[in-house]
């Protein structure tokens, strides 16, 4: 099958002369939850914009399901989060926000209007939705961004930083809705904890924009050394447990090591 994304030797230099990512190779299969990790300046913002076909690389191609390159026709499919909640929420109200991407896909208003209500109810939106999104709070814009991504039902989700300013409460929310997609998708972001929660592979991006590694999330996520030469902090558990238990037992995320613990103690 091919792959969803598959990128071959991206590299891009901003206009000042930075090299944001270089020689960036890797292939995205179909339903793959992956994490891009990377310290600050790393580069896995620029990487997504290429990705999401939305800056044109100094080099290198991506091409996209049927080995198209031109990622214009397969916009309607790349739900494309950016890290500034402002890039999304252009329209007058909440509601036309996230009207935006359904209608534009062609979506029966019927379904649209459906979706619409349920992920506005799901991330504590439906008291906002006739608000002008300037008016809103940060986690609510990050709220509201998530919502216009999801909208669309995109196949391939590339999300960056998705929790942002978000509270616990959201933040949960959105970690199901996420982990619910049906489709691909790729997160970027710094921490190791959110890695965790949401993907089965992670890929590390060095301080060079370069990939350093790509595997498994267990193998990525045990490696403290890789990780903290590299500018990141493992999870909170593994960081908890190494030294103490083996690689292959360390619990990963908190809800994994509160169920260690219970088993410990039977
Ligand atoms: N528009 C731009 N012009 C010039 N340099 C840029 C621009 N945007 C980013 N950079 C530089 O490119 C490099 C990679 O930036 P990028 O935003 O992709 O990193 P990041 O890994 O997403 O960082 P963070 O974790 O801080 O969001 C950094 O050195 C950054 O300063």
């Amino acid at each position: 099958m091919a792959p969803v994304i598959d990128a071959s030797g991206l590299t891009h230099e901003y206009p000042d002369g930075t090299t944001a990512i270089r020689d960036v190779t890797l292939s995205i299969g179909a339903n793959e939850r992956v994490a891009v990790v990377g310290a600050n300046g790393s580069g896995k913002s620029t990487l997504q914009l290429a990705l999401g076909g939305l800056v044109d690389p100094s080099a290198g191609t991506v091409r996209y399901f049927d080995q198209t390159a031109d990622a214009e026709r397969v916009r309607d499919r790349l739900g494309v989060l950016l890290q500034d909640p402002d890039d999304y929420l252009f329209n007058t109200t909440v509601r036309e926000d996230l009207e935006y991407g359904p209608a534009q896909l062609g979506m029966s208003r019927r379904v649209a209007d459906e979706r619409i209500a349920r992920l506005a109810a799901d991330l504590g939106l439906t008291d906002l939705l006739d608000r002008p999104p300037f008016r809103l709070s940060g986690g609510e814009k990050q709220r509201a961004a998530v919502a216009s991504v999801l909208a669309f039902d995109p196949d391939v989700l590339l999300l960056d930083e998705p929790f942002g300013a978000v509270d616990a409460r959201y933040r949960e929310r959105i970690r199901k809705l996420v982990i619910s997609h049906e489709g691909t998708v790729v997160v970027f972001t710094p921490s190791l904890d959110l890695a965790a929660e949401l993907a089965e592979r992670v890929i590390v991006v060095g301080q060079q924009g370069s990939i350093v590694a790509d595997a498994l999330a267990r193998e990525i996520l045990t490696d403290g050394e890789l990780l903290r030469s590299n500018g990141l902090r493992p999870p909170a558990t593994v960081r908890l447990f190494e030294g103490t238990l083996d690689d292959e037992e360390i619990p990963l995320t908190v809800a994994a090591a509160r169920q260690y613990l219970v088993d410990e103690r039977q």
